[in-house]
Order: structure tokens, then C-alpha cells, then sequence
């Protein structure tokens, strides 16, 4: 057995945990300690050190950890997750501290439930985020040093949309990994063994998703950086049977689709031509994109296209190019979106393909860092007064290029959003903030709704209502401002929004459990879901578990 089992405590106040034998000072005051925590936060250097001291902290309170993730939100959110959370993954072998979560292997089949039965906490588990490790952020096979990333993305769960922290169940999943250096690793925490083949793995997934389901009978899945064939495969798997969504492919798409219909609001508005007449250019086919390029097609295709129409705005670029029709074995998830008006000799480079496609919109989604150069961003800028350049790659080191090149190669005129977070900037003489098109705006409220409404699975409807209450979230100081995504300071409100949208998109679509949730007006919905959000800043908050 190699699971590896944190005994999540019930008790997530300061100082006093059943293991903790020791009475905390008396003086001891929750005001003064939340100053405590983030003076020694700021005591350590490097970002990797603050990351290892906050994920200590939330093993030894809990509550004080959610409390500065919630009250210092702009700070705290890039150690925990992207962009740090990335150096973690690479060295997770080498700053593990102890268990956070359950590593199950491929040994383990024939024997998931019994592991699964481990957990402590069985009757308050909603959610799980579950990666096999295969492809972290844009940082390739990291085996099971990819751990971080679940329990990354399941403390943003806690901080951004009140999920109990007891609630929340990191795994990942261990079938080898491909990369040497980390088989080489005498640390290295994984098996020591290339990845098994897709038959075999999926034998284990159809294993481990049914004894999820038995095991944790209200538990929502997260599937979490798998490699694009993978992703695809599984989500379409298990969809139709258990309530389970695919973040890269349907968190980044809803994402992306919330901040491009703010983007091309504004576009459109300077160029005069319909929201509809965008040209979008995705450069990276993998699931982030392609999962990308579904959203927006479906977006379309409400705002009154045809399907083939709605197919006809979008255009893809691969490792070897534009991805047409007549270049010949492409990926299965390729195949829709290959154009097939284009026959001449494969297109390679990024400025010949804008010069033949002429796009209003550049989505950068390919992992490969300075691929929008200044003669990319300049061309942009000369087929639109308000070009929109999305460079989405995670971490912050693979972004296709930096704010500051975005605005100085634009004149300052572009709608940019970026997957990891930019500073704001001077620029002009005017402050401008850089949209943060990340996930993290969408799977907490998606999550959250799918949880209330006990939805018995996630339709598209789902999805895009999620990437719908995102969109129209702004504020009126957000709008004027010219923000394409609200400000992280407002997350809490903003996933109980697109919660409320989740939960009306599950009952319209049948797949809702939560039969009383029906007789809610949209006012008492709102109350419904606020109430249910965990608050680190109360001391025996509500529970999403303990009450559902
Ligand atoms: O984790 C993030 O920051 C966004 C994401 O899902 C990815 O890049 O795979
Ligand atoms: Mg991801």
C-alpha cells in the first residue's frame, strides 16, 4: 500500500489541535496573531521558503493560514499556487515536509477502496482535484511531485469559494513518469518506473472513479493536468456517469471565454465590426486550447451563428503550425478545428501565419516563453485598434510574453490577460492592471455550485453558466477601469455568483439532487450559497460539509 493518508483534523482553530498537547499562551488573540503570520511570512526570502512556511502553517492552524490566503489574498495567492506552485511541483521530492493528501499507485489496483477507506473523514468529503502528474503547468511529466498542484488548487477551493477545509481531498496518482531526472532522483517519491500504458491505466481509472463514488458517495471530481490525449479521454469517459469536470479543458475554457467576452465588448466597441466578426488565433492545440476553442464556439453559436460558422472564427497552431486539414495526421482532439479552406505548404512561423489569418484575438496557450515577440505584438496592433493577446502559459516563466511588451508593442492599446499574475504598471502616465485569466476565477464557484446543487454530473450548460456569471461579475469601477476579469480581492463574491449560476444551469438541466433549492428565489439562492461558505474569519464558520 502506498497511500499516504493526512488525518484532517476536525478541530482548525489556533494552537489547540487534538495532537497539540499544549495550552497556547492565554493571551493568545487572533487579532494580533494574523500580524504574527504574516510578519514571519515576511521574514523568509525566497518565494519557495514562503511557500513551505504557509503550507506548515495551514498543517498547524488551519484557520490562521485561510485567514491570511482571505485577507491578504493578492500576496498570498501566487505562493500557494501559480506561480510558485510550480517550482514546488519540480521540487516536491526535495521540500516534501509531510503527507497532504493520498498518492495512489498502479500497484494499488484491486485495492483503491480499501485505501480510499482510509481517509478520516469520509462523511465531510466534497471535493477532490486529482492529477496523475503528467503534465503540471506547462513544466511537462512530473510523476508525483505533481502533488502540489492539488493541493494548491483545493486551498483556493477553501479560500475563494468557503469549502470546509475538511471537505477537500487532494490525490494524485502515480503510473511512473517519463522523465528521467526524476527516475534518477534517490529522493524522487514516485515509482521508479516508466508510465504504464493507456490500457492498463485505464483499468485503474475505472476502478478508482467507481470506488470514489462509493467511497464518497457527495464527492465532486476535479481532473487536473493530465496530457491533452488523457484529459480528453477520461473526462469523456466518466462524464455521463459521475459528477466530474476537466479543469484545464472546462476551467480554463469558461476562463478564457469570460475574459474574451469583456475583451471583444471593447474591441469590438473601437472597430466597429460585430462581436461576432472576431478572428481568433490559438497558439497551443492542446487541451487548454482546443478545450478553449469548444467554449467560445459554443458561445457563438448562442449569440445566433451555425455551428460551422461559429468553427470558421477559430484557427489553431501546433508544434509544426497551422493545423489544417490537408497536412495529414493530426491528433484526434486537432481534427474539428483543422481548417480546411488552407492547402498550400504548411505554415510554419507565428508573423506568417497572423499575416494570412489576420486575427483579432492571439490566445497563447503553448507553453513556450517570448513566442509573441514585439514583431508579433506589432503586427497585431496594425490589424486592430484594440488587439486582444491573451499569453496564458503557466507559470509565469512560459507566459508567450510579458505585460510590459504587450502594452510597449501596442502603444498601450491591447486587451491582455495572462494565465499567472503580472504586476500593474505604469504606462503612459496611467496605471494599468493586467487581467489574470486563470482557472482560479472559475473551478471554486463551478465547484461550489455543482456541491450545493449535488449535481449528479457537470453539463457544458454548467460550464458556460459559470463562464457567463464571471463575465458580468464586474463592478462599475472594474468596467471603467477597463478590467477583463474582476478584481482577486472580490473572489469570494464572485464564486458565490457563479455558483448561483451553477446551481440554476444544474436545475435547468435535470442533474440537480438538491430538490430544495428549486422553491429558491434568486435572492434567497444568493443567501443559500453565501451562508454556505466557510469563513476563516469566523471562528466555527458554516460548513459545506458539515451541513449538506
Ligand atoms: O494551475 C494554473 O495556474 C492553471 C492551470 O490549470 C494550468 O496551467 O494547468
Ligand atoms: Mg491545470
Amino acid at each position: 500500500m502506498t497511500a499516504i493518508l493526512f488525518n484532517s483534523s476536525s478541530n482548525i482553530g489556533h494552537g489547540a489541535q487534538h495532537d497539540w498537547p499544549l495550552r497556547p499562551p492565554p493571551s493568545l488573540s487572533d487579532a494580533t496573531h494574523i500580524i504574527r503570520c504574516l510578519a514571519q511570512l515576511h521574514s523568509k526570502g525566497p518565494d519557495i521558503e514562503k511557500y513551505i512556511f504557509l503550507l506548515a502553517l495551514k498543517a498547524r492552524e488551519p484557520r490562521m493560514f485561510y485567514r491570511l490566503c482571505v485577507e491578504h489574498m493578492k500576496e498570498v495567492v501566487p505562493l500557494i499556487y501559480t506561480p510558485t506552485v510550480g517550482q514546488a511541483c519540480q521540487e516536491y521530492s526535495h521540500i516534501y515536509r509531510r503527507p497532504e493528501g493520498l498518492i495512489i499507485s498502479i500497484k494499488d489496483k484491486g485495492n483503491i477502496g480499501a485505501i480510499l477507506g482510509t481517509w478520516a473523514n469520509k462523511a465531510a468529503a466534497r471535493i477532490s482535484v486529482v492529477t496523475d502528474g503528467s503534465r503540471i503547468l506547462g513544466l511537462g511529466d512530473l510523476g508525483v511531485n505533481g502533488m502540489p498542484i492539488s493541493v494548491g488548487k483545493l486551498s483556493l477551493y477553501v479560500a475563494c469559494a468557503g469549502i470546509h477545509p475538511s471537505s477537500a481531498i487532494p490525490i494524485c496518482l502515480d503510473f511512473g513518469t517519463n522523465t528521467q531526472k526524476h527516475l534518477d532522483d534517490p529522493l524522487y517519491l514516485g515509482l521508479r518506473q516508466k508510465r504504464v500504458p493507456t490500457e492498463e491505466m485505464t483499468e485503474f481509472m475505472d476502478e478508482f472513479m467507481d470506488e470514489m463514488s462509493v467511497v464518497f458517495p457527495k464527492l465532486l471530481v476535479q481532473f487536473e493536468d493530465f496530457s491533452t490525449d488523457h484529459a480528453f479521454k477520461y473526462l469523456d469517459r466518466y462524464r455521463s456517469g459521475y459528477p466530474v469536470f476537466n479543469d484545464d479543458i472546462q476551467g480554463t475554457g469558461a476562463v478564457v471565454l469570460s475574459g474574451f467576452i469583456n475583451a471583444a465588448k471593447l474591441s469590438s466597441a473601437a472597430s466597429s465590426e460585430p462581436l461576432t466578426a472576431q478572428r481568433i488565433l490559438f497558439f497551443g492545440a492542446g487541451s487548454a486550447g482546443v478545450g478553449v476553442a469548444m467554449q467560445l464556439l459554443s458561445f457563438f453559436t448562442m449569440e445566433g451563428m451555425t455551428e460551422d460558422e461559429a468553427r470558421r472564427r477559430v484557427w489553431l497552431v501546433d508544434s509544426k503550425g497551422l493545423v489544417y486539414t490537408a497536412r495529414g495526421q493530426l491528433a484526434e482532439h486537432k481534427k474539428y478545428f483543422a481548417r480546411t479552406d488552407y492547402i498550400g505548404p504548411p505554415l510554419t512561423s507565428l508573423l506568417s501565419i497572423i499575416d494570412y489569418v489576420r486575427p483579432t484575438a492571439l490566445i497563447g496557450l503553448s507553453t513556450i516563453p517570448g513566442t509573441f515577440t514585439p514583431e508579433v505584438l506589432r503586427a497585431m496592433a496594425s490589424i486592430s485598434p484594440r488587439p486582444i493577446v491573451f499569453p496564458l502559459s503557466n507559470p509565469v516563466a512560459l507566459s508567450e510574453c510579458t505585460f510590459a511588451e504587450a502594452l510597449k508593442h501596442t502603444q498601450g492599446n491591447v486587451l491582455f490577460a495572462s494565465g499567472s499574475p503580472f504586476e500593474d504598471m505604469l504606462f503612459d502616465g496611467t496605471m494599468r492592471s493586467a487581467g489574470q485569466g486563470n482557472n482560479m476565477y472559475i473551478f471554486p464557484g463551478l465547484g461550489l455550485g455543482a456541491i450545493l446543487s449535488r449535481a449528479g454530473r457537470v453539463t457544458d450548460s454548467m460550464v458556460e453558466a459559470s463562464a457567463l456569471g464571471l463575465a458580468n461579475s464586474l463592478s462599475a469601477a472594474e468596467e471603467a477601469a477597463g478590467l477583463l476579469y474582476p478584481r482577486i480581492e472580490r473572489i469570494r463574491e464572485i464564486s458565490a455568483q457563479v455558483a448561483m449560476r451553477v446551481v440554476r444551469a444544474a436545475q435547468e438541466a435535470g442533474v440537480d439532487r438538491n430538490p430544495a433549492l428549486r422553491a429558491l428565489n434568486d435572492p434567497e439562492l444568493h443567501m443559500f450559497v453565501k451562508s454556505h461558505m466557510w469563513d476563516p474569519r469566523r471562528a466555527q464558520g458554516a460548513s459545506v460539509g458539515q451541513r449538506l
